[in-house]
């Protein structure tokens, strides 16, 4: 599938679905390495042993894994589960289960640009600063279609130094750790998922330090995944399992894609009064945080 070709001949239903399914193969060695770290962890036996079906918390206490791991567990046995290894017959209350990025980018920007909603996330948005923006594909493209918002791009200074010189986009060196110049948006794209709990919280404080109040139009544009936001009744989706399998992925770098409550729960911490899900790009959604 070619991501750089000619969009216009595919619908935005086939390009987000083909997008799901080429995760899912791109990604396809986490099953073979989560099938390994099961076996290893004596997963199969607790199961059997356990009269052939376990929740998480009897999973964890057979196979004596320390109560901080039980989040990994429960992402483990999501990409089991979803790609048919294991099989879940009762929903558990705790049981729910460089280039690349400039072409994702480019991909993002022609789904939201297809989808009349992106006219209402960037409706009223005078300023809008992209958060680890990198050499600013999104920015730019937002800039041109949406000339009423003044866009810019903050990142670290080496991604900066990379940045073309000139053209509708200001890029801003800095450290979203420490400073957010203001706008009326910050725009956060496949950035949280790279940072523990406590570090986005201290990214979303900096964020509502720079945004006016949500009457004034303030708010953080997030765009990264929900996982299990669709439950699926039955059979997993193909969706189901490309989330599964990259969050997975990210283990690796220890970073990790979000349930809801986990989202709730930094943007509560940060200080931010509501949220709304708009569930249109595919596996990712854009998150909208208020505050
Ligand atoms: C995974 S990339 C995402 C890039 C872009 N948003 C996209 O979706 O294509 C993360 C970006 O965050 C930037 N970054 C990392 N730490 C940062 C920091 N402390 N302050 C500002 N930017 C940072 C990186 O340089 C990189 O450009």
């Amino acid at each position: 599938m070619a991501l750089t070709g000619d969009y216009k001949l595919i619908s935005t239903e086939d390009m987000l679905q083909g997008h799901a399914e080429l995760c899912i193969h791109a990604y396809g060695f986490v099953k073979s390495m989560a099938l390994k770290c099961a076996i290893e962890l004596g997963i199969p036996g607790a199961i059997h042993g356990n009269g052939g079906g376990a929740t998480l918390g009897e999973l964890a206490t057979i196979i004596a894994l320390p109560p901080s791991r039980l989040p990994r567990l429960r992402r483990l046995m999501r990409v089991l589960t979803v790609s048919g290894v294991f099989s879940v017959q009762h929903q558990q209350p705790d049981d729910s289960a460089g280039d690349g990025m400039t072409d994702d980018s480019r991909f993002v920007v022609e789904v939201l640009l297809r989808e009349g909603r992106a006219r209402d996330v960037f409706s009223g948005v005078r300023s809008m600063v992209d958060v680890g923006g990198g050499t600013g594909t999104i920015a730019k493209a937002i800039a041109a279609a949406f000339p009423h918002v003044e866009c810019s791009v903050l990142d670290l200074p080496h991604v900066v130094a990379e940045a073309p010189a000139g053209g509708e986009v200001r890029f801003i060196e800095g450290d979203m750790f420490e400073h957010i110049p203001p706008a009326d948006a910050v725009l956060l794209k496949s950035v949280m998922h790279d940072w523990r709990d406590d570090e986005c919280v201290k990214i979303l404080r900096r964020c509502k330090e720079a945004i006016p109040s949500r009457e004034a139009g303030g708010k953080v544009i997030i765009i990264n995944m929900v996982v299990g936001s669709e439950k699926s009744k039955g059979n997993s989706t193909k969706k189901e399992e490309a989330q599964a399998l990259y969050d997975l992925f990210l283990m690796v770098f220890e970073g990790g894609e979000r349930e809801e409550h986990e989202w709730e729960k930094i943007f509560l911490e940060a200080g931010f009064s509501g949220y709304s899900i708009i569930p249109m790009l595919g596996i990712r959604s854009i998150i909208e945080v208020y505050p």
